[in-house]
């Protein structure tokens, strides 16, 4: 008996990210919309361009289909708020998850346990082209160090979320990410940690990473001034005004410019779906108050509100969460509505 793999059951080769981005090559179509929204989202974070950047869409991505749909009517939505939002698909395929659960697309799609991770990458790069042409940008989270170099160059926004946003490795992931990422508070509401994060992956760091091909490599990043924290809330809600204003005083302490992202969802709406709307309305008010702390915010929404629990994919309701519960498109585009005058709001009160 050797010292190693005492506890590996299984090693499994899998397809390098090379062959998968021969399968699905970027498109010009996405090559330009990613650029253009990239650019345009950092202008948004730097207070360059008076617009509020919004991601909204499905906690998680578990079928394709519903999630074109949902791309396709946001397109509409895009096109019709485009001089006051910038508006951006959350496509999650990663799931962190508290203690077990099911981890997303990429690691189990097809929700069985089976545990594809060829297809799901296959099905997730697949899926982030389509909506891409579209004319819709994407943003995910990046919770795995590896999966993102199989659909990275798809992407225009990312997050590091609440568990891992203390994390070295995923600061030194950041730290190398073409797009702009948004870094959480902590589970318990700390923001210090995000504000770290974000000062951690300005820099340049040298860490090792699998390459295109599947080697091992010695990574030397650029760093991301892109970076920027998302208050999620903690033990209790953070997107009063007062939580805000707390935030940026940690903001200013550490000479942080970029402005800050409220996610409707987690514990900001208490995991109450349809509170999402109250913390809307609340960062309506704040913008059309003149906030300009403010540039962004992140919307759990799908076709259908609510959520369901996980089960054979034949029995599930089309176009609704199986993971956090979302709302449905008919609030989302009245919350978008309401964002967008809180937008021509606030630039009354500059004009004043
Ligand atoms: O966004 C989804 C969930 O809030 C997060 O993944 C944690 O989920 P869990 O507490 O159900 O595991
Ligand atoms: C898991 C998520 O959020 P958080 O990291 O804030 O819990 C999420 O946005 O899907």
């Amino acid at each position: 008996m050797t010292t190693a793999n005492q506890r590996i059951r299984a090693i499994d080769p899998i397809q390098p990210p090379s062959a998968l981005l021969l399968k699905y090559p970027l498109s010009g179509t996405a090559e330009s919309l990613v650029n253009s929204t990239r650019n345009a989202i950092s202008n948004i974070l730097h207070k360059r361009d008076d617009r509020l950047l919004v991601i909204a869409g499905p906690c998680s991505v578990h079928d394709p289909k519903s999630a074109l749909e949902y791309a396709k009517r946001l397109a509409e939505l895009r096109q019709l708020h485009a001089a006051d939002l910038e508006v951006v698909m959350r496509v999650y395929f990663e799931k962190p998850r508290t203690t077990i659960g099911w981890k997303g697309l990429i690691n189990d799609p097809d929700l069985n346990q089976s545990f594809n991770v060829d297809k799901g990458l296959d099905v997730a790069r697949k899926l982030l082209l389509d909506i891409n042409q579209l004319g819709v940008p994407a943003g995910c989270e990046f919770l795995d160090a590896v999966t993102g170099q199989y659909y990275a160059d798809l992407v225009s926004w990312g997050a590091i979320g609440a568990r891992t946003t203390e994390s070295q490795i995923h600061r030194e992931l950041a730290s190398g990410l073409s797009c702009p990422i948004g870094f959480k508070n902590g589970t318990k509401g700390d923001v210090d940690i995000a504000a770290d994060a974000v000062i951690a992956a300005r820099a340049p760091h040298i860490f090792l990473s699998p390459t295109e091909e599947g080697t091992t490599a010695l990574f030397t990043t650029a760093g991301n001034e892109d970076g920027h924290i998302i208050l999620r809330g903690g033990i209790q809600p953070n997107y009063d005004a007062k939580s805000v204003a707390d935030a940026i005083k940690i903001l200013d302490k550490r000479s942080i410019d970029t402005g800050i992202m409220i996610d409707m969802s987690h514990a900001n709406s208490e995991k109450q779906h349809r509170n999402q709307l109250k913390v809307g309305q609340s960062i309506a008010e704040q913008l059309s108050a003149g906030n300009h702390d403010i540039v962004s915010c992140m919307i759990e929404s799908h076709l259908v509100e609510g959520k369901q629990a996980i089960a054979d994919r034949s029995s599930l309701v089309y176009g609704q969460s199986i993971t956090d519960a979302c709302i449905g498109f008919d609030d989302t585009e009245d919350l978008l509505a309401t964002l967008a005058k809180a937008v021509q709001a606030r630039r009354q009160c500059q004009a004043r």
